[in-house]
């Protein structure tokens, strides 16, 4: 079997991270830090485009890998219009809805174009991968209570579909074959209903459903929000900031590092224990809640993310939601390995590549 070369890209909020692999197996890895400096002359995301592409060829350089090399590039995919999971070819709708960021601005809505100008350069594929938008829920989990208002999908989705392919190869099973509630504890949380390969129901990470993480603030008492709107004391955006950036952890504790609360909660500091309680209460409960859309048959509760690597967080958790399947713990993410197995399986004729042409019906 021939093999296949891929560069994979991974943009965050203040970093860019790649990595190259020949099959399943990494060349090289290297996450690029962009300083608040770096990135302030640029008004939207996508404006930094340019910038973004420089650092990553010069990466390439640097390692001695040549453009002309790769048969793929594969992005992690931004906030599109909702779209099932897997692998997609990058084509012109979707480069226009990232380019005009249609459900709103991400850092991930830059995967997608990078991929595309550097496949064009090199001759190869452009593709993305499990983007945060993916939408697989059932009708009944759309609705809010407020009929303007629809439940979105909006998650970690490349992160808790590969680590539920891991656990499911563990489990000598498909990931289509099982069902698992994924908690991916990252900046944000998402927890995820994963039925049989399709995530039926997840809360949006990014709009204040679910639990409050390290700058997010998860589901507030709406009343009470809808009152600090119309106070007179805050304009949109910092209400939106509240929500999701300045929210969670660091509007408690003033700062998003679960590491340097577990510090303080070393040295007694009995606020920064609380804090961390309510947290890890409020992700079991979610975990709990996942549980019943599968309807308790449950084949495993995956905790992944960054601070699944806290044992304090994962115990706190396990205690409480054992009971209802096996826990395992994931920590840290494996999203640069995913858009590289995500493009893989397309190359070797495994899976068919997706094309993007949304239907916003039912959405
Ligand atoms: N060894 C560790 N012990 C405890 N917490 C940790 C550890 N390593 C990372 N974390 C915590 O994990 C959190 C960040 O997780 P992660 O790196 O997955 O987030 P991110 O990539 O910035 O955001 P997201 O996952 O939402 O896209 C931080 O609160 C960090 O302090
Ligand atoms: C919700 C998906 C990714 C993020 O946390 O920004």
């Amino acid at each position: 079997m021939s093999s296949f070369k891929i560069l994979v890209v991974n943009p965050g909020s203040t970093s860019t991270k790649i990595a190259v692999y020949e099959d399943e197996n990494e060349i090289f890895k290297t996450n690029i830090t962009h300083s608040r400096e770096e990135l302030a002359p640029y008004e939207k995301i996508t404006d930094q485009l340019p910038l973004r592409k420089k650092v990553i060829l010069n990466a390439l350089k640097e390692h001695g890998i040549k453009i002309s090399e790769l048969d793929a590039v594969s992005g992690r995919g931004g906030l599109l219009w909702p779209i099932p999971g897997g692998t997609y070819t990058v084509n012109e709708k979707m480069l226009e809805d990232l380019k005009v960021g249609v459900q709103g601005q991400h850092a991930s809505n830059l995967g997608g174009l990078i991929a595309y100008e550097i496949a064009k350069e090199a001759g190869g594929k452009a593709f993305i991968v499990d983007p945060v938008i993916v939408d697989e829920m059932e009708p009944v989990a759309r609705y809010s209570g407020i009929p303007e208002i629809k439940r979105k999908s909006i998650f970690h989705a490349l992160n808790q579909k590969a680590m539920g392919r891991k656990v499911a190869k563990e489990l000598g099973k498909e990931y289509e074959e099982c069902n698992f509630v994924i908690a991916h504890m990252g900046g944000g949380v998402s927890v995820g209903a994963h039925s049989k390969g399709r995530v039926i129901d997840v809360n949006n990470a990014l709009d204040g459903e679910g639990p409050f993480s390290p700058n997010r603030s998860g589901g507030v008492p709406v009343g009470d929000l809808v009152k600090m709107c119309f106070s007179g004391k805050y304009t949109q955006e910092e209400i939106l900031k509240k929500i999701v950036g300045e929210g969670g952890l660091v509007a408690y504790l003033n700062t998003t590092d679960l590491r340097k609360v577990e510090e303080w909660i070393e040295t007694g500091d009995e606020d920064a224990y609380l804090i961390f309680r309510a947290m890890a209460y409020q992700i079991a409960k979610e975990i709990g809640s996942a549980a019943t859309v599968l309807k308790g048959q449950v084949d495993a509760i995956i905790l992944t993310g960054g601070m699944a690597h806290s044992e304090r967080l994962t115990k706190m958790i396990s205690e409480r939601v054992s009971f209802i399947a096996p826990v395992k713990i994931c920590a840290g993410e494996n999203e640069l390995e995913a858009l590289a197995l995500g493009a893989l399986r397309v190359l070797r004729g495994e899976e068919r590549a997706r094309e993007y042409n949304p239907s916003r019906a039912g959405c």
